[in-house]
């Protein structure tokens, strides 16, 4: 923990450091890109529901963060040299890269979308990393004048909403809530704040509708709200992103993400696949890939693999048999098992699949022309 320890204390003369005693982070008001600072900042989400998540995905891509003990906030992945994880909330992941004190993070979609506000120095680099699931909806109540009301075309019909008297809207999100308001025809709207149980504003009177997190629909349900046709604002899942600047600018930063990259993609793209061995008699392997090929569910990735397994008759060494080696799907998994049976398939063998890298991830493609590279 040396060097980061320097990195506290390297803090120039003219920065003012505050620190928040509740929600026990610190903010630093410096040079907000810190062209002097060496290592390369990683933000991961401190506590709440992506916290767990986010560690878990990153030791299945052999990128376990080593942690201290779990109140202190910075940590290290020893296979990534030069990088300090910081554990933040959400949503100063998000600013921190904005103003240049983080490089790399991983965060909600929503999130990003609400704190990021459209900057074109943030970058996803990867997103979808497959927790996290959630959507921005907006809702409202079950009974009264909106009994019969369920979509936002019909909301905006109301002749309730007027000038005087518009539609009164909770939300956390005061950047995309406004925005999809007025994307979606709704003109007389106003917004309260606060930081959680949104759901009880309408009942409680402060609000008509609310613009909220839902993923299971039970707080909705539990607090007689409904979400409406066209009421999306997005689909949310855990994002990888970037700073722009940084990953031009910063030493090291372009070449951590790439390397970051290809290792979720290794292990996503493997998720819920298997390989499956089998051995097969045949005149050629030409012809077993054939019979293979006729198959529509014994594919694979590219193709199968076909290699001759070779047994000594009389003296004389022939291949009568052949060893396939294919990827399957999880969900196509029996299906293969009964269509390689069928074409003389036996000793079948499925083991899952840890890691699927390719010649080259199409993200890395997206991501250097992204920054005209
Ligand atoms: N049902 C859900 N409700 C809220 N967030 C969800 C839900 N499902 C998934 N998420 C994801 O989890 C994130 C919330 O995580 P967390 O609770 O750590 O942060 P937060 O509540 O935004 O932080 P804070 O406590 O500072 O408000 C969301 O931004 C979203 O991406
Ligand atoms: O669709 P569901 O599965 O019911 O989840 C949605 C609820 O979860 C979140 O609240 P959270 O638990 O974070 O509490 P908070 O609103 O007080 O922050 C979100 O703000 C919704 O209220
Ligand atoms: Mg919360």
């Amino acid at each position: 923990m040396a060097a980061i320890m320097l990195t506290t204390m390297n803090i120039p003369l003219h920065t003012s450091v505050w620190v928040n005693s509740r929600r026990k982070s610190w903010c630093c008001y410096a040079s907000l890109s810190q062209p002097d600072r060496k290592e390369i900042r990683l933000g991961l989400p401190s506590k709440g529901r992506m916290s767990a998540d986010t560690l878990e995905l990153l030791k299945n891509c052999q990128l376990s963060v080593k942690q201290v003990n779990p109140r202190q906030y910075v940590a290290e992945i020893p296979q990534l040299s030069n990088l300090e994880v910081w554990f933040q909330r959400p949503k100063d992941i998000t600013r921190k890269l904005l103003s240049g004190d983080l490089d790399l993070g991983i965060v909600g979609l929503d999130t990003f979308s609400e704190h990021g506000q459209g900057s074109e120095d943030l970058i996803i680099v990867h997103e979808a990393l497959e927790y996290g699931d959630c959507r921005l909806s907006l809702a409202i109540p079950q009974y009264g004048i909106f009994e019969n009301v369920n979509s936002v075309d019909e909301l905006a019909k109301m002749p309730q909403w007027t000038e005087e008297k518009p539609l009164r809207v909770a939300t956390g999100f005061t950047y995309l809530g406004p925005k999809f308001m007025k994307e979606n025809g709704l003109k007389h709207v106003t917004f309260s704040t606060a930081d959680g149980a949104l759901e009880a504003a309408p009942a409680m009177g402060i609000a008509d509708a609310i613009l909220d997190l839902v993923s299971s629909g039970t707080t909705l349900r539990e607090n007689n709200l409904k979400e409406i046709k066209g009421g999306v604002v997005l689909e949310s899942q855990a994002v990888f992103i970037a700073s722009r600047k940084s990953m031009i600018q910063r030493k090291g930063v372009l070449e951590t993400t790439h390397e970051m990259l290809e290792r979720l993609e290794a292990h996503l793209r493997a998720i819920g696949q298997f390989t499956v061995t089998a051995n097969m008699r045949g005149s050629s392997a030409e012809e077993v890939a054939e019979r293979i090929l006729s198959q529509p569910s014994l594919m694979g990735l590219q193709g199968p693999t076909v290699s001759p397994v070779f047994c000594k008759h009389d003296g004389k060494v022939t291949a009568d048999y052949y060893a396939i080696v294919i990827c399957v799907p999880q969900k196509a998994l029996y299906k293969s098992i009964q269509q390689l049976r069928a074409i003389g398939g036996s000793g079948v063998l499925i083991s899952p699949l840890t890691y699927i890298f390719d010649e080259e991830t199409p993200r890395w493609r997206q991501l250097l022309s992204k920054l005209g590279l």
